[in-house]
């Protein structure tokens, strides 16, 4: 049993009364409701009118405005009056007269409440009899309203007192209710007597028979028969119809007995713990201090016998042993435990010792297995939580390998079974620990043991190992984060700012750079540019290209290259047969035959005067060709006509560049000051990262690299600015809410103008009208249909005293209204003569 708490000022100052404060509830009791509807399914969530009887000052109230759906209408009626609540219906009225029925009808009208609470408590005190008395009769009363007012299931909640009522009352529930049960919440003092009865799935009988809500009827007396208060000891619940009502000359509830007169009572000791409230501590008599030392004698001993009403069995099995101890100590022992014969215990026989053995060992063996079980579910559970938060982080690869092992992917336990734990504390690394082996052999924990011939062998089977888990790890990855995929799909550059020029990823390219270096024949050139365009058509087809290399190679001039890879053997071909240029350049080029003014591309500018010295008709060789997207960036260095068409296609690429970091940015300001050219980009994408050697790196590995390894490109104040000014126009672009409203405007226009069109028309084909009348009718319609529609009138109504709180339209006022504070009304007009003020002095 916990700390009972006192019933004077300072002990109801609990911490429920703090919490009540916090949370900003009327009363602590708020917690009773709170702690019962948690208790019996969250009713109050689910309830869409509530009545709440004897509701003052309110908590109960405001608990379920807070738990009900919105738009509940809950309703709470006190005899004393209650400050307004928000939310809330509230009244005034005795919840035994007529006057509240009437007022509950007229507020409900058709509704029917869902729950109907009762905290009631009558307000007389100090007088035991008449509080019993008229509690019961309250909560009569509260269950005619509920059974008045209740849905069929509806909920009911009331507070009993224990008293000789108590079982009818519980009784009479049943009648009416599918499922009854009393309980009593954390929040309500042990001190106090009251119950809360809770009364689920109300039967709503077609007829009912009054005689269950008559008083004179529930509360009847009984014809006496002998009381059997022990039953109430060990079964305080049980579920008999007695209605004894009270004894002769016992007109209290309260009967305290001192301790010690009942730890020496011979008969009926437990009887007596039925019928007495408290047990009283005589400090000063000699027998108590001896029972005072007594280790049974406790804190929880003491507030056991502040009140016996509130206890359950075990406190009373407590009590009853701590008299037992208390008799030996006073040598008062039991007559009958006296008589007793001592129970002698016969010795085991041997086989009785084996068989008590065995059946030991069975239930550990029980136990074992049981919690294994009980184990292995609960990892599944939390890797199935694990999987459904989305938490597989790369932490997923080891868990995995978990899953593959007997314990891990490097089983120590495994290792010192094998006797192999030394050689791998010396790091020796020559073993690893495979379930999944088929010609491995197998231990006594049914474990496979791969041992490896070489270390070499081991490392790459770790390494294969570690490559599916990790390409297993991407494609789940993939598989749940739409996102990666489809910037995979896009190609993995896509969100990375400008590094350069990229050493080509392909063998070809790679290949190419280095032939290029060798000075080796044009035919392997040639081959080699092949090869790479071929393999960007490859990348373009699987989507693998980045945004802005899309962009590049979206060009009209690549899509008219005619891919013909030239043969391995290095002869020479006419140009134009090897690669097809598009049929526009060749005829610039033709056109530019001659010309000396021919500028040439920065990077190739060697290779190019080499060729054109080899072949002045620039057909032996591989000519850069210029297009709109270099001209951009380097318009003085190309030379040729632009035609329509070349305006349109440098607009499309203008549209769709975009900067979208500092870096690029301030990139392309270099570019555009000509701090840097575009030769300079090109050296700079020669870095130390360009030509590591990646040869044999596994792709995890790669992959994480290529993450770090960035060069850090230098950042302009300039830059910045300008990317603030950008993501600022970026924002003050107007909301996608104020984008439909606009477009939901438009829409009705169009809409006005179409009846407007269909009004006109109708009006036009009557032959009856004149043409005069007709264009004034049409004049009419027009008019009608383009005013501006005036606001309705809403008055402002502020409710004061009494009115503070009203629910419904206020008494006298027509049309649009709105309730508001004083204050707010006061202020606008405070604003409207000022404004009236100045427009008299402009005037
Ligand atoms: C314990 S309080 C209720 C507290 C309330 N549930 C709350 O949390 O704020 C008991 C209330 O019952 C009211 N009461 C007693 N007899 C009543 C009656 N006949 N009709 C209406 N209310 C009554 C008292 O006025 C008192 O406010």
């Amino acid at each position: 049993m916990g700390r009972v708490q006192k019933k004077n000022a300072k002990g109801r100052l609990d911490r429920y009364y703090f919490l009540a404060k916090e949370k900003g509830y009327r009363a602590r009791s708020s917690f009773k409701i709170l702690q019962i509807n948690e208790k019996y399914g969250h009713f109050l969530e689910k309830s869409k009118v509530v009545v709440d009887l004897c509701a003052a000052p309110g908590s109960w109230c405001q608990v379920a405005s807070k738990l009900c759906p919105v738009n509940s209408m809950i309703v709470g009626v006190d005899i004393v009056s209650m400050k307004p609540l928000p939310k809330c219906i509230t009244f005034q009225s005795d919840i035994t007269t007529e006057d509240c029925r009437s007022k509950l009808r007229g507020y409900l009208k058709t509704w029917k409440a869902d729950t109907v609470m009762h905290d009631g408590a009558p307000n007389v005190g100090l007088n035991w009899i008449q509080d019993a008395y008229t509690q019961s009769q309250l909560v009569l009363q509260a269950l005619r309203l509920a059974v008045e007012h209740l849905v069929p299931g509806g909920t009911f909640v009331t507070k009993v007192f224990r008293s000789k009522d108590y079982n009818n009352l519980i009784w009479v529930f049943k009648q009416l209710f599918d499922k009854v049960e009393a309980t009593k919440p954390p929040a309500s003092r042990n001190v106090s007597a009251e119950i809360f009865v809770v009364c689920k799935g109300f039967k709503a009988p077609q007829k009912l028979d009054p005689r269950f809500l008559d008083p004179k009827e529930v509360f009847e007396e009984l014809p006496e028969g002998p009381v059997n208060n022990e039953s109430k000891v060990y079964n305080p619940e049980i579920k008999k119809r007695r209605r004894q009502g009270y004894e002769e000359d016992d007109w209290t509830q309260f009967h305290p007995m001192n301790i010690l007169e009942w730890v020496h009572q011979e008969e009926e000791v437990i009887n007596t713990l039925g019928t007495v409230s408290k047990l009283e501590i005589d400090e000063k008599s000699a027998e108590w201090t001896i029972l005072k030392k007594m280790k049974q004698t406790t804190i929880e001993f003491y507030e056991c016998c502040k009140d016996l009403k509130v206890l359950g069995k075990k406190d009373f099995r407590m009590l009853i042993r701590w008299r037992k101890h208390a008799r030996e100590e006073l040598g008062l022992l039991d007559k009958k435990d006296m008589e007793k014969p001592a129970v002698e215990m016969e010795e085991l026989t041997e086989d009785q010792k084996i068989d008590k053995e065995l059946a030991e060992l069975k239930e550990k063996e029980k136990l074992n297995t049981r919690r294994t079980k009980r184990r292995k579910n609960e990892q599944k559970q939390k890797e199935m939580q694990r999987l459904q938060m989305n938490m597989l982080t790369d932490m997923q690869i080891g868990m995995e390998a978990a899953e593959n092992g007997v314990e891990s992917l490097f089983s120590l336990k495994l290792a010192e079974n094998t006797g192999q734990l030394k050689d791998l504390a010396k790091g020796k690394k020559s073993f690893i620990f495979n379930n999944n082996d088929k010609g491995a052999d197998k231990d006594e924990n049914n474990t496979k043991v791969l041992e490896f011939d070489s270390k070499e062998e081991e490392i790459d089977t770790l390494e294969d190992q570690l490559s599916t888990m990790y390409d297993q790890y991407k494609d789940d990855k993939m598989e749940r984060d739409a996102r990666l995929r489809a910037s995979t799909a896009r190609g993995d550059e896509e969100d990375e700012p400008w590094e350069g020029m990229k050493e080509a990823k392909t063998e070809s390219s790679e290949g190419e750079f280095e032939s290029d270096e060798d000075d080796e024949t044009d035919s392997d050139d040639d081959e080699a540019i092949n090869k790479l365009i071929e393999s960007i058509r490859e990348h373009k087809k699987k989507g693998q290209l980045g945004s802005k290399a899309s962009n590049f190679f979206s060009d009209s001039i690549f899509q008219d290259i005619d891919l013909n890879v030239a043969p391995a053997d290095g002869k020479k071909q006419n140009q134009h047969d090897e690669l097809h240029l598009p049929k526009k350049i060749i005829d610039k080029k033709d056109r530019k035959k001659g010309s000396e003014a021919t500028k040439k591309d920065e990077t190739f500018e060697d290779d190019d005067s080499e060729e054109s010295e080899d072949n002045e008709d620039n057909k032996g060789g591989f000519q850069t060709v210029p297009n709109s997207y270099h001209e951009k960036f380097n318009e003085d260095e190309m030379d040729y006509e632009t035609d329509s068409d070349d305006e349109k296609s440098r607009e499309h690429h203008k549209a769709e560049i975009d900067i979208s970091s500092v870096e690029a940015m301030t990139l392309a300001h270099d570019l555009a000051i000509g701090k840097k050219s575009k030769s300079d980009i090109v050296s700079e994408g020669y870095n130390k990262y360009s030509f590591r050697d990646k040869d044999g790196l596994p792709d995890w590995f790669l992959e994480d690299e290529g993450k770090h390894n960035k060069i850090n490109r230098p950042i302009t104040k300039e830059a910045v600015t300008a990317m603030k000014e950008k993501m600022k126009l970026l924002n003050a672009r107007p909301i996608k809410k104020v984008l439909e409203a606009k477009g939901r405007k438009r829409m009705r226009a169009a809409r006005r103008l179409r009846q407007i069109k269909r009004k006109s028309e109708s009006i036009l084909e009557d032959g009856t009208k004149t043409e005069s009348d007709k264009a004034s009718e049409i004049q009419r319609v027009m008019k009608k249909m383009t005013k501006k529609q005036d606001k309705p009138n809403v008055t402002m109504v502020v409710a004061r005293g009494q009115n503070r709180g009203l629910q419904g339209r206020p008494h006298g006022i027509r049309g649009k209204y709105k309730m508001v504070d004083g204050v707010m009304k006061h202020e606008m007009r405070a604003q409207k003569r000022i404004e009236k003020k100045n427009r008299k002095h402009k005037h």
